[in-house]
């Protein structure tokens, strides 16, 4: 195994910042979400950066169907930067002659309401990656006249820029994680988040609902949760959920204990510290300790 991490890239994505955010180390760009934890799972790569999820947009199907589909991965961290676009097109174009416009899915999403009021003419396709869409439009012969993108891939692929900071929702985040295979999981920080993957039975009503009783009564806050098709039939869904707290924690490891009898299927994805180091607020009668003096209480009755 090579010792670099791998990235969603190339070089100039939003992904590639996060990287960048938490090493200089070099590191290998792969074309897609998949390619990039393929290689985890091959071993060409101690680790990856994907982008999971966004404050405007919600998650990143491609990363949550991904992180399910193979042989275990597990998130070993988290990094959330903000995000901010710009419209980039080769020297000499503008703003008025733009009638193709290129980028990845989650920035048109993002930038839709400034493209429709400032270019409203243009076409808008949707490309593999804001950088990738950079480098496209910096061929001479590209068909596209610009590309919506971070600056720095505006610099790194030529371009000038016809406009910055056209993003619709001042303050966006985006969410990535790093992605390596899945191993011991690391120790509490006090500070963490776990992911997981719950398939809720469909055989009857309230299915969902006994997902949800098992964080509520256990005092576990989630910070997500997303439904995505399990892909075999039209109707069987199954949950992406972030919780508060550590799989070594009392309270969230009961939690999946109960999931576990009630779920056909529950995937692991991992214990974490969260980015922003915030310590969840663990209400009365949730503590290790007070797990702890309930159980002993329980073995005391005989
Ligand atoms: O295409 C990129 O640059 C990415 O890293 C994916 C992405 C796209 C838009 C917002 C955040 C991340």
């Amino acid at each position: 195994m090579r010792p670099v991490l791998g990235y969603f890239g190339p070089a100039g994505t939003f992904t590639h910042q996060a990287l960048r955010s938490i090493t200089d180390d070099e590191a290998i760009a792969f074309a897609s979400v998949r390619e990039a934890l393929d290689a985890v799972r091959a071993g060409e790569v101690r680790g990856a950066v994907v982008p999971i999820e966004n404050s405007v947009e919600g998650g990143v199907s491609a990363t949550l169907d991904e992180l399910i589909a193979g042989s275990p991965l597990a998130i070993r961290g988290e990094i959330v930067i903000p995000v901010e676009f710009g419209l980039y097109a080769r020297p000499g174009t503008e703003l008025d002659e733009v009638r193709q416009v290129l980028t990845h899915g989650h920035a048109a999403a993002q930038c839709r309401e400034w493209l429709a009021t400032t270019v409203p003419s243009a076409q808008v396709t949707e490309a593999g990656s804001t950088a990738g869409a950079a480098a496209e439009v910096a061929r001479p012969d590209s068909r596209y006249d610009a590309a919506v993108c971070a600056r720095v891939a505006g610099q790194l692929y030529g371009l000038d820029e016809l406009a910055y900071q056209i993003e619709d929702n001042p303050g966006a985040v985006t969410r990535f994680v790093e992605v390596g295979v899945a191993g011991p999981v690391p120790p509490r920080t006090g500070a963490d988040k776990t992911t997981l993957v719950a398939y809720m039975r469909v055989d009857h009503a309230g299915a969902l609902l006994e997902i949800l009783e098992q964080f509520a009564v256990r005092g576990v806050n989630l910070s997500r949760i997303e439904s995505r098709p399990t892909k075999t039939t039209l109707g069987s869904y199954c949950f992406s959920i972030d919780v508060e707290g550590h799989l070594h924690d009392k309270r969230v490891e009961e939690a999946l204990e109960g999931l576990h009898r009630i779920c056909p299927t529950v995937h692991f994805l991992g214990s974490y510290p969260r980015a922003d180091r915030a310590r969840p607020v663990v209400g009365h009668g949730f503590s290790d300790a007070e797990f702890d003096d309930a159980a002993a209480w329980v073995r005391s009755l005989g």
